[in-house]
């Protein structure tokens, strides 16, 4: 079920001190049971305001944020895609994720040591690049050998998929990921099975010191690849977030405060995951618990509900619904409903971020 979220980076540039945040964080959110799924996995609660506002209208006796796994990968060098440093099982771990949030040095700090010496985003982040693209050039060039043999029968499914292989080969061999290469939603369907690395959706996480939010020239340069790729960008501190997370609640409040921040940098790096994989929430909001359920974008009513259970799918009658805004506006379902803001939704409705649902079905 789960989505995942691989952090990859070079070697010592901050992957663990992130990961150990964004656990850290995980237990302290209370209400959610941590689990270590491995050594260098974790569930993490994706934190949402708005849960926390239907929690104070509902006054439920649980509240189940949605959540989402991170998985911390060994640092990869130059040479990965040829079995250097852990190579291939290292590459094998960002294979089986859903996204990848890629941790750039951009701090400047002589105690940490640096594996190439100097701090430079932009040599780091092609180090890593050209690795994926290495690893996926591979993965395609021994899928063209097999649909090369398979398209010299009938097989309509082969000839595309070698043809394809031809298509994107060059753009490989150039070390460019595939994110780059315009695709038709085709194309990205037959290319699926390949699990390309350069396919997934990547953010770039900037991992600045603590003054290094403004007037940072390292940032700036990761924020410029980002752009040139359409890729996201969350600066933070992991040092000051792996402290952060440390804290107790009330510390971590008047901490925060101090430093002038509504909430942990690690929410947004969790968020910004979220978004990148497409996902958002719908809520159930009863009296036992208010609940946070993970959907993708898109997704139809029968699809939401079969989250919770098979049988609220196949059995899908109808769904109640209230967005999130008239939830709030009119302090809960009853008042809602009072004001017309309550809806009886089919088969076909495609849930909206926020709405807040009752499913009826029958099996
Ligand atoms: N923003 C920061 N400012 C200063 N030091 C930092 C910052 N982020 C991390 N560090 C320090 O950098 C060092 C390496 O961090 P970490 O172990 O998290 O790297 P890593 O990417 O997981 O390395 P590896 O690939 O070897 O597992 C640690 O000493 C950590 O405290
Ligand atoms: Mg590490």
């Amino acid at each position: 079920m789960g989505f995942k979220c691989g952090i990859v980076g070079l070697p010592n540039v901050g992957k663990s001190t992130l990961f150990n945040a964004l656990t850290k964080a995980g237990i302290d959110a209370e209400n959610f049971p941590f689990c270590t799924i491995e050594p260098n996995s974790g569930v993490v609660p994706v934190p949402d305001p708005r849960q926390d506002k239907l929690a104070e209208i509902v006054k439920p006796e649980k509240v189940i944020p949605t959540t989402m796994e991170f998985v911390d990968i060994a640092g990869l060098v130059a040479g990965a895609s040829k079995g250097e440093g852990l190579g291939n099982q290292f590459l094998a771990n960002i294979r089986e994720t859903d996204a990848i949030a890629h941790v750039v040095r951009c701090f400047d700090d002589s105690n940490v040591i640096h594996v190439e010496g100097k701090v430079d985003p932009a040599a780091d982040i092609e180090v890593i690049n050209t690795e994926l693209a290495l690893a996926d050039l591979d993965g395609v060039e021994k899928a063209l050998t097999r649909y090369t043999k398979l398209a010299k029968g009938q097989d309509k499914n082969a000839q595309a998929m070698k043809a394809l292989c031809e298509k994107i080969l060059p753009h490989l061999n150039e070390a460019q990921p595939l994110r780059s290469f315009e695709l038709t939603d085709d194309e990205l369907a037959l290319l699926r099975p390949l699990s390309l690395l350069t396919l997934k959706p990547t953010m770039y996480i900037a991992n600045v010191d603590e003054e290094g939010f403004e007037d940072n020239a390292l940032l700036d340069t990761v924020r410029g690849i980002a752009e040139s790729e359409n890729a996201v960008v969350v600066a933070i501190c992991n040092k000051l977030e792996a402290e952060i997370a440390e804290l107790d609640d009330e510390e971590k409040t008047e901490f925060l405060a101090d430093l002038g921040m509504e909430e942990p940098g690690l929410n947004r790096v969790i968020r910004a995951g979220y978004e990148l994989l497409g996902l958002h929430t719908y809520f159930t909001a009863g009296v036992k618990e208010v609940r946070a359920w993970t959907i993708p974008i898109g997704a139809t009513a029968p699809k939401a509900a079969g989250k919770i259970h098979t049988d609220f799918e196949k059995g899908f009658i109808r769904a109640e619904i209230v967005s999130y805004d008239d939830f709030v506006n009119h302090n809960g379902e009853q008042g809602a409903k009072e004001a017309g803001k309550w809806r009886l939704e089919g088969k076909e409705y495609i849930v909206k971020d926020g709405d807040v649902i009752h499913f009826r079905f029958n099996v």
